[in-house]
């Protein structure tokens, strides 16, 4: 892990949709190889928070640093660029960041062409390696991914954003709406992706299992107020607040 500096340092950041909606003041620091996990419940701000995080809204107040440099003055298609490269994007449900009219192929292959890759051959190489490591069969390589499953749908999104080796990945609820077998089998690869390639991660998730077993460290939010954080084991077999007390004795109970 660089101990030198961040990859993501967040400073008093604030976004509200409404007065009591979104989240405030929001402080912390995002280490390269560092998963970090936001918890809470339905309408605590989680996903606000990563909207602004990776940049799809612009907060009322506050700042990021990206890799020493201030995000918010980049120019937009400079953040663009970044979603496109050195981040990724895994929203909840799989269409929403897949391109649905192009092959499976072409929306792994995409990803490649952004950061200059130009030889078909190779892309196709490559996209079909990663269709075998998210266990969807290579033959798959030029269905549509409308004629996937939910969970097919999610595997190949997670390769979409990694198969550019992003040092940065954005995932909201990736294991919501999948039935539980999947569910498991999905964090497992996720957790063998984010060791074996040092992703940095910040994932939100209402599930402490799914926070247990990919984070090593969480915020807990609270009506839009981040209540505890520290060490996943700590908080969750530990919790100090009240509210982060409740979270955790609601799922053992
Ligand atoms: N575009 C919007 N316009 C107005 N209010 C919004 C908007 N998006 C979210 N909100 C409100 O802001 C609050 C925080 O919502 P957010 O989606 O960030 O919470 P969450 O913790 O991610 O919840 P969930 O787990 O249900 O997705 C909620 O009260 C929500 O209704």
């Amino acid at each position: 892990m660089n101990t030198e500096r961040p990859l993501l340092a967040v400073n008093d950041l604030t976004y509200l949709h409404a007065p009591g909606k979104g989240f405030e003041s929001v402080s912390f620091d995002l280490w390269p190889g560092e998963v970090l996990g936001i918890v809470g419940e339905s309408g605590s701000g989680k996903s606000t928070l990563l909207q602004v995080l990776s940049t799809q809204l612009t907060p009322q107040q506050g700042d990021i640093d990206y890799d020493g440099r201030a995000l918010f003055a980049l120019s937009e298609s400079e953040r663009r660029r970044l979603l496109r490269t050195e981040w990724g994007l895994v929203h909840q449900h799989p269409l929403d960041g897949l391109r649905p009219q192009v092959s499976a192929g072409g929306n792994i292959g995409e990803r490649l062409m952004a950061v200059g890759q130009r030889h078909y051959g190779e892309i196709r190489q490559q996209a079909k390696s990663w269709l075998q490591d998210v266990e969807i069969p290579a033959a798959r390589i030029d269905d549509l991914p409308v004629t996937f499953s939910g969970g097919m749908q999610q595997r190949l999104q997670i390769a979409r954003n990694l198969v550019t080796q992003p040092r940065l990945v954005f995932m909201d609820e990736p294991t919501g709406g999948l039935d539980v077998s999947v569910q498991a089998r999905l964090l497992d690869l996720l957790r063998t992706l984010v060791r074996e390639l040092r992703l940095a991660v910040i994932i939100v998730t209402h599930d402490l299992g799914v926070a247990r077993l990919l984070a090593h460290r969480l915020l807990v939010m609270q009506q839009g107020k981040v209540v505890e954080s520290g060490l996943t084991d700590r908080v969750l077999d530990d919790p100090h607040h009240p509210y982060t007390q409740l979270l955790v004795s609601s799922v053992l109970n």
